[in-house]
């Protein structure tokens, strides 16, 4: 399930951040490579659209063919149009493609301004489906235009309920890449503000059959604990099962993996496998960048632009980039990208995971892939830009910054003076990205995501006709070939002794989205597969590269002996004794937890976990003795947020099971989890997937390592009607409804259209104010309590109610005289005009008629009329 159908939750929260793209100002420092951000300058100053260091730069990387350069800077100073995604999983997906297609397109037609486009919304090609849009239109056009107003509400709309997602047209194509399919196990991590993650959930449930979940989940992570709650805020929308939310540094991404007798004895299927090592078919890792792709959407970047943000951040983007290889399976596929247009951010990071995987890693040739979407290919050579200094050659930087400039910033595909590449330089020259290092204030970071407002622009400028330049492609891609491989004087010789370093790696499979391209940001894809084990010997490394050039990704990742044995040398014995220790207390706590009925805590009794766990070293992360206690992080222990605990109180299960009349085919053993080990005072229960479980599973059983923020998606809440006239303590909720509703047989009634709407409008409606009126005797007749109203699309009268992933629904209550609806104002509205949309003028009209309908009138205002109240909801517990 999943895909934003729930109704009426507490999301409205608006997580009014600083805005994401502003810069922390530090007075300290001043530019040698841009504009100094000096202290007299008042932050009134309007919005500078140039910057000779940045152009500068720019140029002499030879990022665009000399031509097309006054075509780039042009359009990079005009605002960026917005886009959206609609969700494929949604419920009304069709309602909403059809509604763009057959009436917006054609009712903003008239009000398109733009010389340069003649739709004023039209889909992306690329994207597959028609399920990403490009709008002409600024945010202040459509606030401030009467014409645009109706498209307006629809878009704030049905982006709060989760049907459509703004984001940025370019921040859409790396999930694209990453080729995934519904049972992949995905890492996102560095996730925050969430909208790939969401589009990685699309993604799994889209091609998932009704009513079932995907084999498959992901794993968002991020650095930030106040991002992680921005991208809990998106992702809710999806209400999927399948996600777990992660608070790490990405670079240090916990292993959880039961490798030592395990691989010994190992002659299970996937699934197996999967209960014991964490890893991922598929990695996003859309870095911390210095964000200059974003220039359209955030012009305050070209005060701020200097050459060292990107050097400073080129060390952090390659460890989370190898820790991201480190955790993908052999076959497996992983995206980086950033939103950034500097090689050395870019290329300089691809080549320096390749030359760390030494062949274990291939970058794929994905030319033939989304062939609509026009990019260019990656650059060979590239400069390094130092305090003021070109550098072409790791032998030209000057001693005193060799910890700060890295040999792997640099094209030339050789370690320095023989010793292999590293990154361990210091960082400097990064004041304004110090939340990058993700130790200090992140939100600092060029965001490119979270704007879902788009800003005003200008018209498409030039005579950049989308045609034209698609049909241009191959001849781009030559140009840029030409103007990587042509020595510009500087990157010639800047000091008489250096001369132009070509990386010897097929770069150019690497992709730079440039905004003139297709009216967009800027934006930088590779795509690398895994072709065998980071310290995997040649002789299997060469075997399986052949099978997984031949058989993609999705198989079962075998670890040979000899790998493992490389990867997990030291403290073997301790490991041994551990993992059988801590096999051993799962089985007990597990056992204990049977007998007593009561909530399994998955963590309380994990005494001295550190014992178990296996640390970070590589691959699999096996480590010595000395960093097995006191490193660890133990979830439950983190920053006051309670652990994860799985649900399994049958008194409580089996009381609500009979109370709605839920289908014993609905497994609710194993995948109800909480955060209070207390089962009496558990107020929220929340539905994970067994994809989901099997993860928290392995977690418990390393100690907790994975820091959950988040996971599953709230199905029961418990509710405290004042008269405890209810039997059952917990109320659906409305975001676990879709899930559940199939398999409720009782405390559920299908409505007519108009009773439906006029629930939704009025809120409580009197037994006697249905206008079926043996719709209100059922209604009476329900138990007190929670209770779902189902829309009885073909007005067919029926006791027997057939939900599916298609049928409308809302969560209600039964009171002593009336029925109201659980369902937020906001989510009530959209409802019903999507309801208007689904069955023509009639459902408008109907309302408005109703609206002077002076019964129902009454009715609204009726102090006799029980309300909602009538229970109370018990605080938010922290998920
Ligand atoms: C470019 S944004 C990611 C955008 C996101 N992928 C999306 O599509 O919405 C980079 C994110 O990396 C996070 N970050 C920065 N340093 C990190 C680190 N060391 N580990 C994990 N996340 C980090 C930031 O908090 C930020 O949310």
């Amino acid at each position: 399930m999943g895909g934003g159908q729930k109704r009426g939750r507490t999301q409205r929260r608006h997580f009014k951040q600083n805005r994401e793209n502003v810069w922390k100002h530090n007075p300290k420092k001043t530019h040698l490579d841009g504009p100094s951000t000096d202290d007299s300058n008042p932050s009134w100053e309007p919005f500078a659209n140039q910057n000779p260091g940045f152009e500068e730069y720019y140029k002499e990387q030879g990022i665009v063919p000399e031509d097309e350069w006054e075509e780039f800077l042009s359009l990079l100073r005009k605002p960026l149009p917005a886009a959206f995604r609609i969700n494929a999983s949604g419920q009304f997906f069709p309602d909403i493609l059809s509604q763009l297609e057959n009436d917006f397109m054609k009712s903003l037609e008239a009000e398109v301004n733009d010389e340069h486009e003649i739709e004023a919304i039209r889909p992306l090609p690329w994207y597959p489906g028609n399920l990403a849009w490009h709008l002409n239109f600024s945010r202040m056009q459509i606030r401030k235009n009467q014409a645009l107003e109706r498209f307006h509400e629809f878009l704030k709309q049905e982006n709060e309920v989760g049907n459509i997602t703004r984001q940025e047209a370019v921040s859409m194509v790396p999930p694209l890449f990453l080729d995934v399919l519904p049972n992949h196990h995905i890492l996102d991590m560095c996730a925050a503000p969430g909208s790939k993650t969401f589009q990685l959930l699309e993604i799994i449930h889209q091609s998932t059959q009704p009513g079932l979940l995907p084999d498959g989940l992901v794993i968002a992570n991020d650095v930030d604990v106040q991002r992680c709650n921005l991208l809990i805020h998106q992702t809710k929308r999806m209400c999927s099962a399948n996600l777990i939310v992660t608070n790490h540094e990405a670079q240090h991404f916990p292993s959880c993996t039961l490798t030592m007798d395990y691989m010994e004895t190992f002659r299970g299927g996937q699934e197996e496998l999967r209960a014991n090592i964490l890893q991922f078919d598929r990695v996003l890792c859309d870095v911390p960048c210095s964000g200059d792709g974003t220039l359209r959407k955030a012009p305050d970047i070209w005060r701020k632009w200097n050459a060292g943000m990107g050097n400073g951040l080129h060390r952090l983007q390659v460890e989370i980039a190898m820790r991201g290889i480190a955790l993908l399976k052999v076959g497996g596929r992983m995206v980086y990208s950033t939103c950034s247009m500097n090689p050395v951010e870019d290329e300089a990071v691809v080549a320096e995971i390749l030359r760390r995987s030494g062949g274990s890693v291939e970058l794929v040739d994905v030319s033939s892939e989304l062939p609509e979407l026009i990019r260019r290919p990656g650059l060979k050579t590239w400069k390094v830009k130092d305090k003021g200094l070109w550098l072409t050659s790791y032998k030209d930087v000057p001693i005193y910054r060799r910890s700060v400039i890295l040999p792997s910033m640099f094209s030339s595909n050789q370690s320095c003076g023989g010793r292999p590449v590293s990154c361990d330089g210091a960082q400097e020259d990064v004041e304004v990205l110090g939340g990058a290092t993700g130790k200090e204030n992140v939100t600092n970071l060029r965001m490119r995501d979270q704007d879902y407002e788009s800003k005003e622009h200008e018209t498409h400028s030039g005579n950049l006709q989308n045609n034209k330049v698609q049909a241009d492609t191959g001849e781009i891609a030559n140009k840029m070939q030409e103007v990587s491989s042509n020595k510009s004087p500087a990157a010639e010789e800047p000091d008489g002794n250096s001369k132009v370093e070509v990386s010897s790696f097929p770069l150019e499979r690497c992709m730079r989205i440039l905004p003139h391209d297709q009216n967009s940001g800027a934006f930088f894809i590779a795509v690398l597969q895994k072709l065998s084990h980071l310290h995997g010997n040649s002789a299997s490394h060469t075997k399986q590269s052949n099978n997984i050039r031949n058989k993609v990704s999705t198989t079962v990742d075998f670890i040979c002996k000899d790998e493992h044995e490389a990867e997990i040398k030291p403290s073997e014995d301790l490991h041994h004794q551990a993992v059988a220790e801590a096999a051993s207390s799962a089985k007990l706590i597990g056992d204990q937890s049977k007998k007593n009925s009561k909530t399994n805590s998955m963590h309380s009794e994990v005494r001295n976990s550190e014992e178990v766990i296996a640390c970070d070293d590589g691959e699999t992360g096996q480590v010595g003795k000395k960093d097995v206690k006191g490193k660890l992080q133990i979830q439950g222990r983190w920053r006051g947020v309670d652990p994860v605990v799985l649900f399994t109180d049958e008194t409580t299960i089996n009381s609500i099971r009979s109370f709605y009349g839920i289908n014993e085919c609905f497994a609710l053993d194993r995948h109800l989890v909480t955060r209070n080990s207390d089962a009496n005072h558990v107020k929220r229960i929340y539905y994970i997937s067994k994809s989901v479980h099997d993860v928290l599973q392995l977690n418990f059983r390393v100690g907790q390592r994975l820091k959950i923020t988040s996971l599953g998606l709230k199905i029961f809440e418990r509710q405290k009607p004042k008269d405890g006239s209810s039997p059952c303590s917990f109320r659906l909720s409305s975001e676990g409804l879709p899930l559940l509703l199939p398999y409720i047989s009782k405390q559920i009634l299908c409505a007519s259209l108009v009773d439906f709407q006029h629930l939704l409008q009025y809120r409580t409606i009197k037994f006697a104010d249905f206008v079926d009126a043996s719709f209100g005797e059922k209604a009476s007749n329900l138990m007190s309590g929670c209770c779902v109203v189902v829309l009885n699309e073909g007005n067919q009268i029926t006791d027997n109610i057939v939900a599916d992933a298609s049928t409308i629904a809302i969560v209600c209550w039964k009171g002593k005289t009336n029925v109201s609806v659980l369902v937020s104002q906001l989510d009530a509205k959209e409802l019903l005009e999507r309801l208007a949309v689904r069955f023509g003028s009639d459902g408008g009209t109907l309302l408005e008629e109703n609206e002077t309908n002076s019964e129902i009138d009454t009715l609204k205002n009726s102090e006799d009329a029980e309300s909602t109240d009538g229970f109370e909801m018990v605080d938010q517990e922290g998920f």
